[in-house]
């Protein structure tokens, strides 16, 4: 390529993908990076580095690099390839830069040619909007919202266990772990004695997980933070271990199976059963009723009455119900990460049948989910079913708009269908159906998973045994069900709009 530039013409770097992705430590992050052109290797270069002509520059052979001007003064660097077999902290080259450069003088020189913009996207970036990542990382960004996980001791406890229990597995193994967050499980992996651990995290959150794993100097020289999409990163060796808390379907699920194929021993199985809550049912109906105001400052808001209606019956309701409601056996459909295909995430067909075992109004369909930790001294199982102890993901109802009437002993199908949508979630269709004599009942509904009601009530009683419950964390538990008890206060966390989103994944 021709590059018409000055020799040693200073710019200041805007920005680097993968070398400061790859490499947390290159470059100072308090000093500036700065680029220079220059043919001082005999090629035509642009080296980048902190300080002048240093060890640690990184040098851009410009006859393969590409170089788009963005601007009056703004240009980015393509280069396929950096110093090839260089090796930055044990990661093995850096395959691709892209540096945005900012000219740091007046005369920008001649004119560097306009190139296309390369369409080239990561996988990541194909499957998800980009309004919606920013939203998502910008929220797991933010320590209250890894803090409201980190609290919900029934999920945390079991994961603690799930690892801890099961040392055999990390002993000396190269664990990756998929979305790290604050870096809690890549902590656990590193004390259940794995040898390395990579937490790779897209969010802002990595900078913390580096600070609380450098506060914990026995795990500390184990753990490696990679800041990075992980459909972007690629790890120096092999992990032998996958950790992940993959309740982030599509996003994160998908990766599991398709991205780091390793021994991942997982199961998921979503529970389906229909319910009848009739304040519930007219709890959302009535929300609607603002918009029959004929003259509202003179306005008639009715022509939007009935948009409101379907937008209220669109949200799947977050709560911890009583476990009362359901009036038939639950169904469960089974995900097993371990021979899924990414694909198979991305539509979900679940056919429905229930036996009704009451005479009443069906509101609609209720959903939770357990996960099974197979590991191979202790198995573990995490659930959120009604009843059992309440963790931040509560559980999940899609309510219809038309109620069903059933008898006891009648039959009722339907399917449920989950597809996924480029913000992250995903778009929830269910029919539900019974006949009652000669007519057929049939109601539907379309809703969308990223837009919950956020409806939670008081945690119920702890009716299940918590047997996996780690001792000590039995404690707090306990504690916690006391401070309930004394102050009428919710110890659990408040669920956000991503958490939620979260939940309705799976
Ligand atoms: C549900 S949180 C779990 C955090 C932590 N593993 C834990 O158990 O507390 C999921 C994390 O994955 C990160 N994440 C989601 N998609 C990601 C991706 N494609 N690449 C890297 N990190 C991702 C999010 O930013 C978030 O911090």
């Amino acid at each position: 390529m021709e590059v018409t530039v000055k020799e040693n013409q200073l710019f200041v770097v805007l920005s680097i993908s993968e070398v400061s992705s790859s490499s947390s430590t290159l470059f100072t992050k308090d000093e500036p990076v700065f680029a220079r052109f220059g043919s001082g290797s005999g090629v035509p270069e642009l080296r980048f580095g902190q300080e002048f002509e240093s060890s640690t520059d990184v040098v851009i052979d410009l006859r393969t690099a590409q170089l788009f001007k963005l601007g009056p003064a703004e240009s980015l660097c393509v280069s396929g390839a950096v110093e090839d077999n260089k090796e930055f902290i044990g990661v093995n080259v850096v395959k691709f830069v892209a540096v945005i450069l900012k000219y740091y003088g007046i005369d920008f020189g001649s004119p560097l040619p306009n190139g296309a913009v390369s369409t080239s996207k990561s996988k990541f970036d194909e499957k998800i909007e980009a309004s919606s990542a920013k939203m998502y990382f910008h929220y797991y960004g933010q320590l209250l919202h890894q803090q409201n996980m980190l609290q919900d001791f029934v999920r945390t406890g079991t994961y603690y266990a799930a690892v801890i229990e099961n040392r055999a597995d990390f002993l000396g193994r190269v664990v990756v772990d998929v979305g790290a967050g604050s870096g809690i499980l890549s902590l656990f992996a590193a004390q259940a004695g794995a040898k390395h651990v990579y937490a790779i995290e897209a969010s802002e959150m990595a900078e913390y997980a580096k600070k609380l794993i450098a506060g914990n100097p026995s795990l500390n020289g184990r753990i490696t933070v990679i800041k990075g999409k992980v459909e972007e990163v690629e790890l120096p060796v092999k992990a032998d271990i996958l950790i992940s808390e993959p309740m982030v379907l599509p996003s994160l699920g998908a990766l599991l199976f398709s991205h780091h194929k390793v021994d991942t021993l997982l199961f998921s199985r979503i529970h389906m059963a229909p319910f009848s809550d009739e304040y519930l049912y007219m709890e959302i109906a009535n929300k609607a009723i603002f918009w029959q105001q004929q003259s509202y400052f003179g306005v008639d808001l009715t022509p939007l009455q009935r948009s409101a209606y379907e937008g209220y019956f669109s949200q799947p309701v977050v709560d911890a119900f009583d476990p009362r409601l359901l009036v038939a056996p639950a169904i469960s459909h089974v995900i097993n990460f371990n021979s899924i295909k990414e694909e198979d995430l991305y539509e979900i067909e679940i056919p429905l049948k229930f036996t009704c075992s009451v005479s009443t109004r069906i509101h609609g369909l209720a959903c939770w989910f357990d996960v099974l930790f197979n590991g191979s001294t202790v198995p573990r199982w995490l659930t959120t079913a009604p009843g059992a102890p309440t963790t931040h993901w509560y559980q999940l109802r899609c309510v219809l708009s038309q109620p069903l009437y059933v008898m006891p002993g009648q039959e009722i199908t339907g399917h449920l269908r989950l597809v996924s949508h480029k913000a992250q979630s995903y778009t929830i269709y269910l029919t539900l159906l019974a006949t009652v004599g000669d007519m057929l009942q049939t109601s539907s509904g379309k809703l969308d998973l990223k837009e919950p009601y956020y409806r939670v009530s008081q945690p119920q009683a702890y009716s299940l045994a918590q047997d996996q419950q780690p001792t000590q964390l039995l404690q707090t538990q306990d504690i916690l069900t006391q401070s309930l008890d004394q102050d009428g206060s919710v110890p659990v966390q408040q669920p956000s709009p991503n958490s939620g989103a979260e939940l309705h994944s799976l």
